[in-house]
C-alpha cells in the first residue's frame, strides 16, 4: 500500500490530465463518493447534472465504464448515460458493448432467502435500511442510533451463518452479504479491458472506498489509480489523491479539454 499518494493542486491536476489524455485513456469510475457525495440514504445520491455532462463528454472522447457496488440497473439509471459500460454489485454484473456477464446468478437463491430474512429481523431497528441488489444485499447503518449499530451487525452475521455461499463485506456505514466468489472490482476491470479490446488504452481508475483498492491494484504498473479523499486517512494503493468531489469535476473537465 502506498501510504502517501501524491496530492494534487489545480496546476498539477491540469498537468496530469494532459499526460493522461496523451496516453489514450480508458476511464473506470466509481459512483458513490467519487461522482456523487455520500448522502444519508442511497436514493439521495443523485448525480449532479454538471457531473453527468462531464462524464458524457468524456465518454464521447474515450471509453468509459462505471464500476459500482450498486445494483447494475440502479447505477445505470442514476448515471443516465446510454452506451457506456457498467459493472454493478462490485463487478459481479457487467453490461458492456461486448455483452453481459452475470457471475452472481448461481447465488440468487441464497440472496432470495437472505433478503427477506434481513428485512424481517431488522424491521424493529429504526433507520436500518436493507438495499436488495441482484447479486448482493446491503444493510445500511448510517441512520441507526449508534447504540444499536452492533445489534445490526449481529443480525447480519446471524443471517450469514445460515448461508454458507455468501460472505460478509464492510463498506461505508454498511454491511454487505455477497457471493463467496473470488471476484472484485479489479477483476471486473481486467475483464472489461480484455472483453472490450481496451488493451491498447491507459486505464485510469477513480474511486474512494475500500473496494476500489482492488481496482487500484489491478491497474498498478499499467495505468493509474486516483483516490478521492474521504478524510478517513486509510492507506491506499492509489498513486494520486484528489481532495474532494469538486476536484474530480475539475479533473474530468481538464481531461475532456485535453482530449479535444
Ligand atoms: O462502489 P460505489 O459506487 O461507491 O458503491 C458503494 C456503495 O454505495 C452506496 O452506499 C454508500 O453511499 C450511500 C449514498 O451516499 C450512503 O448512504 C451509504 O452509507 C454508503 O455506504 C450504495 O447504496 C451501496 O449499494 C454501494 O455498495
Amino acid at each position: 500500500m502506498n501510504q502517501t499518494p501524491a496530492a494534487l493542486d489545480d496546476a498539477g491536476l491540469t498537468r496530469l490530465a494532459r499526460e493522461i489524455a496523451a496516453a489514450n485513456p480508458v476511464f473506470f469510475l466509481d459512483y458513490d463518493g467519487t461522482l456523487t457525495p455520500i448522502m444519508p440514504r442511497p436514493e439521495m445520491a443523485q448525480l449532479d447534472p454538471d457531473m453527468r455532462l462531464r462524464v458524457e463528454r468524456l465518454a464521447g472522447r474515450c471509453p468509459v465504464a462505471v464500476v459500482s457496488g450498486r445494483d447494475l440497473e440502479n447505477v445505470r439509471q442514476m448515471v443516465g448515460i446510454p452506451g457506456i459500460a457498467f459493472a454493478g454489485s462490485h463487478g459481479l454484473d457487467i453490461d458492456a458493448p461486448s455483452g453481459r456477464q452475470r457471475l452472481g446468478e448461481p447465488f440468487r437463491p441464497a440472496l432470495k432467502r437472505a433478503i427477506p430474512a434481513l428485512e424481517g429481523a431488522l424491521a424493529g431497528i429504526e433507520g436500518a435500511l436493507v438495499e436488495p441488489k441482484l447479486y448482493a444485499v446491503t444493510v445500511h447503518t448510517r441512520l441507526v442510533d449508534p447504540a444499536l449499530k452492533p445489534r445490526v451487525g449481529e443480525v447480519v452475521h446471524d443471517v450469514l451463518a445460515g448461508e454458507p455461499t455468501l460472505r460478509h463485506m464492510a463498506g461505508k456505514e454498511m454491511h454487505e452479504l455477497r457471493p463467496e466468489l473470488d471476484w472484485d472490482k479489479g477483476k471486473a476491470i481486467l475483464h472489461l479491458i480484455e472483453a472490450e479490446g481496451w488493451g491498447g488504452h491507459y486505464p485510469v481508475v477513480l474511486g474512494d472506498d475500500v473496494t476500489d483498492e482492488d481496482a487500484f491494484i489491478a491497474v498498478k504498473g499499467r495505468g493509474l489509480g486516483i483516490r478521492v479523499d474521504d478524510g478517513s486517512g486509510r492507506p491506499t494503493a492509489a498513486t494520486v489523491v484528489l481532495p474532494d468531489i469538486p476536484s474530480v469535476g475539475r479533473f474530468l473537465d481538464a481531461v475532456v479539454a485535453a482530449l479535444g
